[in-house]
């Protein structure tokens, strides 16, 4: 007791000669640790979709490690997500050097440079919020990262409410953080962290170029000023700066800026299955889950996704309780994600004005003439333009809270977008669906009606986007349009019509696609198609070839090799080594088979 008095009292004398803003951190403990437990009050809970509403989760019961590593370049990919995620999933884990989320300041083995900046990039719903809420949550909780004195998360959907104002960093802060008043952050003299999460909703614009130069925190400035030039160094230089970002908008800070890449890459196979034990405490329902997901090959690589999981989750608990039809295939598992969502409105909502079918198609029609456009964030006079009543809110959000949310934005109006991209490309495929079924129209030409012309042009359209943006839309379009798929749809919507028309057409239509596409990305995503619509002829054939080992004899046709792809893709074996010699033969040149099976290559850890 003694002695620590009297190091106290020496700590003291020394300080009083060091520095005045030290001190006034030392004369304001109170403050710093009500800045802390607010922290900790604001994100112990992991608010998720109607959770918002009410019965929040403990962020600390559910969270489930992920697999983040030191991202080899700061390149930017601007495939489509969905098409990245299956790609990552089929990496073995040990490939990169994976980082703790709450080591991303530390230096790796071997690296002796400090790290001030962090860029951690990730698709849609991979986890970067929830990274970030965790990082803070530790470190409130006095587990991690303790040598940090003071977090400032600041996240581009709030800053963006800051965009026309004039101020200082003291008193942004302020504004933020009304316990920060009269905490002197000047001087560096204590670590301070800043987080900016989700650069790709920024809406202030951030000049790198700008020669305004601000050192000072009290000088005045607008907020996109003020974030570059502390992003830069020039106001706080020895504070950290971590910055999360959607890949495709990771580029608006430049390289120059940034010491360490880290991308999330979600979740591994065993993380996959954390995840779901987590989730539930009935441990038998978890385990049913789990084998329930890793029989559909495809369903399992989407659970790469933290959000899928979580979609996964949602869907098959309430489905595995009384006996029933478990869905199988993507399209299967959105259309009871909808499904699910529609009764939750049922249960809050009794009096409505508007069916079921109603909003559906309306909300439908927004994500279709969205996705088309490139768009994942729509305004007041989007939803009115498809006859949505935006006073009309207690309509969707019963109908739609985890579906469609409502976000703060740009010019004080309200922002909105659909809980995730696939959401969104699911409901435009179901309204292009029902289009055609229950109104006869063909949304991209009003001249013809069949299904199967629907379908050849939304094949064609698929096909001749760059960036793959109605890959997954495609899929599934066709998955929707499956005779068993309508059983399901028609509890959605009362009028559902059956289609007349048989698949076959589309089914040929798509083999004739397949062998004429040049693309192996495009042909692999077709191979999904002819999945979701239940015919596995040509990749049954290739299984049989790969089987018999007489492949290297066998003189393939574009569309075969573009099997062979698919089904190395979607095997259930780790693609470790890949060896050239086992396709390579009489009718197969090396250089032939290494363009036919590109995607493929990429994907194995070594290749011979
Ligand atoms: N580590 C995790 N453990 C458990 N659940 C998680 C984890 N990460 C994400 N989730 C689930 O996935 C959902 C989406 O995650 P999150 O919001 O962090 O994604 P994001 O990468 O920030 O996406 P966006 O770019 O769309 O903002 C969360 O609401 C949560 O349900």
């Amino acid at each position: 007791m003694v002695h620590t008095t009297f190091t106290l009292c020496v700590s003291h004398i020394s300080l009083l000669s060091c520095n005045v803003d030290y001190l006034l951190t030392q004369f304001h403990p109170f403050k710093l640790n009500m800045i802390r437990s607010n922290l900790r009050k604001r994100f112990e809970c992991l608010y998720e979709g109607s959770a918002k509403q009410g019965n929040p989760t403990l962020l600390n019961e559910v969270y489930t490690e992920l697999y983040i590593t030191e991202s080899e370049s700061g390149e930017i990919n601007y495939e489509h997500e969905v098409r990245q995620i299956e790609r990552h999933s089929r990496r073995a884990a040990t490939e990169d050097t994976p980082i703790k989320c709450s080591d991303i300041f530390r230096a790796l083995p071997g690296q002796d440079k400090p790290i001030r900046t962090v860029l951690t990039k990730g698709v849609a719903g991979i986890g970067k919020t929830v990274s970030v809420q965790k990082f803070i949550l530790d470190w409130a909780e006095g587990k991690e990262n303790q040598d940090v004195q003071l977090i400032f998360p600041l996240p581009f959907r709030e800053l963006n409410l800051m965009k026309d104002k004039t101020l200082s960093l003291s008193d942004l802060l302020q504004v933020f953080f009304p316990e920060t008043k009269h905490l002197k952050i000047s001087r560096d003299k204590y670590k301070v962290l800043f987080i900016f999460d989700g650069l790709d909703e920024c809406r202030l614009s951030l000049d790198f170029q700008s020669d305004v130069r601000l050192c000072d925190v009290s000088e005045s400035a607008s907020v996109d000023v003020l974030l570059t030039n502390l992003i830069v160094g020039n106001l706080l230089p020895s504070a950290l700066i971590w910055i999360t970002s959607r890949p495709a908008a990771a580029d608006l800070v430049p390289s120059e800026c940034v010491h360490r890449v880290t991308e999330v890459r979600g979740f591994n196979e065993p993380q996959k299955e954390e995840y779901f034990r987590k989730r539930f405490s009935d441990q038998r329902l978890a385990n049913t889950i789990i084998s329930h997901l890793k029989s559909s090959r495809s369903l399992f690589i989407m659970c790469h996704l933290p959000v899928f999981c979580w979609i996964s989750a949602a869907v098959l608990e309430k489905m595995l309780s009384p006996s029933g039809e478990i869905p199988k295939t993507l399209t299967q598992m959105y259309t009871h994600f909808l499904i699910l969502q529609t009764n939750i409105k049922h249960e809050k909502d009794y009096e409505k004005n508007v069916t079921d079918e109603d909003m559906i198609l309306k909300l439908g029609k927004l994500a279709f003439q969205q996705l088309v456009k490139g768009n994942v964030i729509f305004y007041e006079e989007d939803l009115r333009e498809c006859g949505i009543d935006v006073t009309e809110a207690s309509v969707y959000s019963g109908l739609c809270t985890q579906i469609f949310r409502e976000e703060f934005g740009l010019y004080q109006g309200k922002v909105f977008c659909f809980v995730h991209l696939s959401v969104q490309e699911h409901l435009a495929a179901l309204y292009v669906h029902l289009s055609c079924t229950n109104h006869n129209r063909n949304v991209f030409d009003p001249m013809t009606k069949k299904t199967y012309e629907l379908h050849q042009r939304a094949v064609d359209e698929a096909l001749q986007s760059k960036n793959g943006h109605l890959d997954l839309f495609l899929r599934f379009l066709l998955g929707l349009s499956v005779e068993s798929h309508q059983v399901l749809l028609q509890g959605l919507m009362k009028q559902t019509r059956s289609s007349s028309d048989s698949n076959e057409e589309t089914v040929e239509y798509i083999k004739k696609k397949i062998r004429t596409t040049c693309s192996p990305e495009k042909s692999i995503n077709l191979f999904h198609c002819l999945n979701e619509l239940g015919d596995h002829s040509l990749v049954e054939e290739i299984q049989q070839y790969l089987r018999s080992g007489r492949i290297t004899e066998a003189k393939l046709s574009s569309s075969q090799w573009s099997a062979v792809a698919f089904v190395l893709l979607t095997s259930e074996k780790k693609l470790e080594e890949f060896k050239l010699n086992e396709f390579v033969g009489a009718e197969n040149k090396a250089d032939h088979v290494l363009q036919k099976l590109l995607p493929v290559i990429k994907e194995y850890r070594t290749a011979e």
